[in-house]
């Protein structure tokens, strides 16, 4: 027995002569955060949709906990935030949730929900005046009610400002702390760098990378950059030295393999009081998904 909430079992998706989905599996566990990549007309959405049971495979199968897409047991296992969410501008707030919590036939306590997601002062506006930050709020308080088993966001934070972000972000981390899978389709980096458990790539419908970060970052062996400041006076010779390109007045950066990293560390030490001051960074995300994005399985 596994723990995944959602299961993806090669699976193909054809529209006309054209493979959206190739093969694809991916596994999201009770309370993982997974992030699913690619460029424009990756599949990622049609991924979504396959999941909710909206369009039909060709070949493969989904479970959401063990249940097939489109039954009721997986409709009730399953919440969904679209990129633009809307809601029927003549209600409040309060009463669209509330609207939501009796066709779900649950008891919910709606206020506590609206303030969680920071709507405490708009519950009893009409959603018809609402910005499209409140929308997505909104959107989340749904989810919350539901308490599904599996989460799919489509772009939870496009549009949004920089606290609205962290605040969604942070209802997200609640969900999964709360045992929901849940899978982000996104195209900001920055934030599901730091937001998610393990990143899911597609390129042109086919699966290229799922992994932590870290072992992302291992299996696609790219450089650390370095940058070393040194005393004006030792510049030049530091950067024959470790044969990196002098920037910016008297720094030199360099690139340097993974298994190299702490042997350069020890030449800089050994330059002595030449350095003054020293700062690594390693491959960011943005480098993996293009250097997974790009050229695919090798
Ligand atoms: N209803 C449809 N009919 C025909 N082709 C479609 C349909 N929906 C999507 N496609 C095609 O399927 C492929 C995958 O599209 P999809 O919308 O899943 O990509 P995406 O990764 O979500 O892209 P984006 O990042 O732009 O939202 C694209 O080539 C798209 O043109």
């Amino acid at each position: 027995m596994t723990n995944n909430a959602l299961s993806i079992e090669h699976v193909r998706k054809d529209r006309g002569n054209v493979t959206v989905l190739d093969d694809l599996s991916l596994t999201v566990s009770a309370g993982e955060r997974v992030a699913l990549l690619g460029h424009n007309g990756a599949g990622k959405s049609t991924l979504i949709k396959t999941i909710l049971g909206l369009t039909p495979l060709t070949a493969g199968q989904i479970s959401i906990g063990g249940a097939k897409p489109g039954s009721t047991s997986a409709r009730r296992a399953t919440a969904y935030l679209p990129e633009a969410v809307s809601f029927h501008p003549a209600l409040t707030g309060r009463e669209q949730l509330t609207l939501f919590a009796r066709l779900d036939g649950q008891a919910a306590d709606i206020q506590g929900l609206l303030e969680r997601v920071g709507l405490s002062d708009a519950m009893d506006r009409r959603v018809g005046t609402y910005s499209k930050g409140m929308r997505q709020r909104l959107g989340l308080a749904q989810v919350l009610l539901g308490k599904p088993k599996v989460a799919l966001l489509d772009e939870p934070t496009s549009g949004l400002d920089p606290i609205s972000r962290q605040d969604l972000y942070a209802i997200i981390d609640e969900l999964a702390e709360h045992g929901t899978a849940v899978l982000i389709a996104s195209h900001a980096l920055t934030e599901v760098e730091a937001r998610t458990d393990r990143i899911a790539i597609l390129r042109k419908g086919v699966k290229v990378a799922d992994d932590t970060l870290e072992s992302l970052s291992a299996q696609a062996g790219l450089p650390t950059r370095m940058r070393i400041r040194a005393t004006e006076a030792q510049a030049d010779t530091i950067a024959a030295k470790m044969g990196g390109a002098r920037i910016n007045g008297a720094s030199v950066e360099i690139h340097c393999e993974p298994d190299q990293k702490m042997a350069r560390l020890r030449d800089i030490a050994a330059m002595g009081d030449a350095v003054v001051d020293i700062e690594m960074t390693p491959p960011r995300l943005e480098d993996l998904y293009r250097h997974f994005a790009k050229e695919g399985m090798q």
